[in-house]
């Protein structure tokens, strides 16, 4: 190996530990990959140009050329940033994996489970309802005259008293029920284990908790806001998501018209 080859090989060797070692603090997955690829293609380069060093004779002191012994050292550290590289990659993939499942699932305003998740959770929890014979409730839940909040204090205080209502919401059912936004200002919770009775308590709960609560979001002015709420309870066993759903709505809609600020139930 000549001397030319051998600065340009220790130069871009000790460049790329150094870029490894800052794309362990955090660089993207594309980074990761490319760095960990360069330490480790430098590295084997590094072997084979010596015809392929074995690293343990340094170890053993059977190792006596210095430039062997220097490069046997190098070797080992590209390699290990390489590993570490490699390792780290690994974890950003499965931290991109979970993030966007999470993302899949969430509803990106209120950070509730979004529909689709909402309906796949509930079917499950139905199957389950059926097979055990237990009681269970679903509620829906919509923000009266919400067209009003947007129109006079904008969109973006509109989506405030989203997040608020939807965090007031999740304060307050158990963690078990499955809270989800249908989309615009329409909430719903579904109550296993949970009869009417039950229901009602909680539904209660939320309708008064909200109508009490005075919404801290336009500058020094408080925003106050109600809800209604349409409550489907056992008895519909059979039914499938889509058709208690529905029922919830009847009841919902029977809600706005009879008032609004009150709960429902189907009949
Ligand atoms: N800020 C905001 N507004 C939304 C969002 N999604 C839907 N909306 C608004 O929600 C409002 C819903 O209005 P309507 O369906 O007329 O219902 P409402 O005014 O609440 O009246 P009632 O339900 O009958 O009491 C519309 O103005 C939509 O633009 C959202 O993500 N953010």
């Amino acid at each position: 190996m000549s001397h030319f080859t051998l600065i340009t090989l220790i130069l871009s060797a000790t460049t790329q530990a150094l870029a490894a070692i800052i794309a362990l603090r955090g660089l993207h997955l594309a980074g990761s990959f490319r760095l960990s690829w360069i330490c480790i293609s430098a590295a084997l380069f590094l072997m084979l140009e010596r015809r392929v060093i074995p690293i343990w004779h340094i170890y053993a002191g059977r190792q006596e050329d210095p430039l062997n012994t220097f490069i046997g050292l190098a070797v080992s550290l590209l390699m290990l940033c390489g590993v570490i590289g490699l390792k780290r990659l690994f974890q950003l993939m499965h931290a991109n994996e979970v993030e966007l499942e999470r993302l899949a699932h969430t509803d990106f305003l209120t950070g509730l489970n979004n529909r689709r998740y909402f309906m796949k959770k509930v079917k499950q929890e139905l199957i389950r309802a059926v097979r055990y014979d237990s009681a269970f409730s679903l509620m829906m839940l919509d923000i009266d005259f919400f067209k009003k909040v947007n129109d006079t204090y904008g969109h973006h205080i509109g989506d405030i008293v989203l997040q608020k209502v939807a965090r007031h919401c999740q304060k307050t059912v158990r963690s078990i029920d499955i809270i989800g936004r249908l989309g615009g200002e329409e909430f719903a919770v579904f109550l296993p284990e949970s009869g009417y009775d039950r229901a009602y308590d909680v539904a209660e709960r939320l309708r008064s908790g909200i109508e009490e609560t005075l919404l801290e979001c336009v500058g020094d002015n408080l925003l106050h806001v109600t809800v209604s709420i349409g409550l489907v309870s056992t008895g519909h066993t059979g039914n499938s998501i889509d058709e208690l759903l529905d029922l919830a709505d009847k009841a919902l809609y029977e809600a706005k018209t009879s008032g609004r600020n009150r709960i429902c139930r189907s009949q």
